[in-house]
């Protein structure tokens, strides 16, 4: 018995659906193994704009204060794209994220050896991958000033701007630091220092940091070219630490390894609460369908469980059944082809839970 808490964010589009098919196999664990959770929904997102008139309601981030954990579908669509900056469905997000501290993003990356066929990558080099991206969350060009479109001297301008700060810098890269440290010790830190004097900071920081770790083999790579090695040799990285654009553009890229964005999940933590997402979106191409893909969800429930409710065992339960479900041929679109069997979203969930244990 526990009692712990969670707060669920459905969110938008296919939010409501992975996060369902989410919940209950997290229920099903947590049964397996004798542990117990209470649990809350709130809104955030266009569906809380729609219901509250904010994309983060008072009551949400509230809850999710109090709460052991967060567990998030996604947030945004087309039906709120043209509402004013300050209300989009993505502010939702990206104020939870300041709101709870959350400055590490990691985003573990790997194929699962019953996919090895789907990953466009040469089949010698698909099971060298097993990366670990962490990703800077809470600074950056994400946070820094901007100024929407308005005419400047004649011309339409709009400008954002990429500020890092060291402590931002060094917390950032301790994570990664000690991430690596129980892996296989190499940490890739990727930047524009050529261009960006943010980068530049960043590489200058990140080299003192690492020196606190003398087991740990620091290097440094332009994100132009790791976008390409990503590609081309992913067995080379261990760790990624990045900057917040740079690691949400190259986790989709480095996604396209595993098959498919819908098997990835990521832990956001930091100061407060840890909040658990896939890494895609709400899909408002295949929302309310009953086709996207739950396992990115019920792989970050698992991290949920390991690294916020203090129980592994639920956690390596859940891993080593999506692991199973694949080897046995379920599919779910995204993933599918000729000879496996399809099913919904919420069919995977079930099959899941039928190999839990
Ligand atoms: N964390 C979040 O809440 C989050 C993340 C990314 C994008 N978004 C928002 O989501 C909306 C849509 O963004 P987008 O279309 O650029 O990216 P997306 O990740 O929602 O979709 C990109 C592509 O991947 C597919 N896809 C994504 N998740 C899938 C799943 N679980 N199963 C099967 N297929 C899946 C979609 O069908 C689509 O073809 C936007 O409003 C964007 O801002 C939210
Ligand atoms: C929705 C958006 C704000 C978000 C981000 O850019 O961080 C998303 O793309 C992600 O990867 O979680
Ligand atoms: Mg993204």
């Amino acid at each position: 018995m526990s009692n712990k808490h969670i707060v669920i964010i459905p969110g938008d589009g296919i939010g409501v659906e992975i996060t369902a098919a989410a919940l209950n196999v997290a229920k099903a664990a947590a049964d397996k193994c004798g542990f117990s959770f209470s649990y809350e929904i709130r809104q955030a997102g266009g569906a809380a704009l729609d219901k509250f008139g904010v994309p983060l309601p008072e009551a949400t981030i509230a809850a999710c204060r109090q709460a052991d954990g967060v567990l998030l579908g996604a947030v945004g669509g087309p039906e709120w794209d043209h509402v004013a900056p300050e209300l989009r469905a993505e502010k939702a997000i990206l104020g939870l994220r300041k709101e709870l501290g959350l400055y590490a993003n990691l985003r573990p990356i790997k194929v699962f050896p019953a996919l090895a066929g789907q990953s466009p990558l040469k089949p010698e080099l698909v099971s060298s991958v097993d990366i670990l991206i962490v990703r800077e969350l809470n600074g950056g060009i994400y946070y820094g000033d901007k100024k929407e479109a308005a005419i400047i001297d004649g011309v339409e301008k709009a400008s954002d701007t990429e500020v890092y700060s060291r402590p931002e810098i060094e917390r950032i890269v301790r994570m990664a630091c000690r991430a690596a440290a129980g892996r296989r010790g190499r940490v890739m830190s990727v930047d524009k220092a050529n261009v960006l004097a943010a980068s530049r900071l960043w590489r200058k920081v990140a080299v003192e940091v690492a020196q606190e770790f003398p087991q740990i083999e620091l290097t440094h790579m332009y994100v132009d070219n790791c976008a390409m090695q990503l590609v081309l040799n992913p067995g080379s990285f261990d760790v990624l630490v990045t900057s917040n654009l740079f690691g949400d553009i190259l986790s989709d890229e480095a996604a396209v390894l595993s098959g498919s964005i819908g098997l990835l999940p990521s832990a956001s933590l930091g100061d407060g609460t840890g909040l658990y997402e896939p890494i895609h979106g709400s899909a408002p191409d295949i929302a309310g369908k009953g086709i996207a893909n739950p396992l990115g969800t019920i792989l970050s429930a698992a991290m949920l469980f390991r690294y916020s409710l203090g129980n592994s065992q639920a956690a390596s339960m859940m891993e080593q059944a999506v692991e199973q479900v694949l080897a046995d041929g379920y599919r779910t679109q995204d993933i599918y082809q000729q000879a496996f069997t399809k099913v919904s979203t919420e069919a995977m969930g079930q099959q899941v839970i039928a190999r839990l244990g």
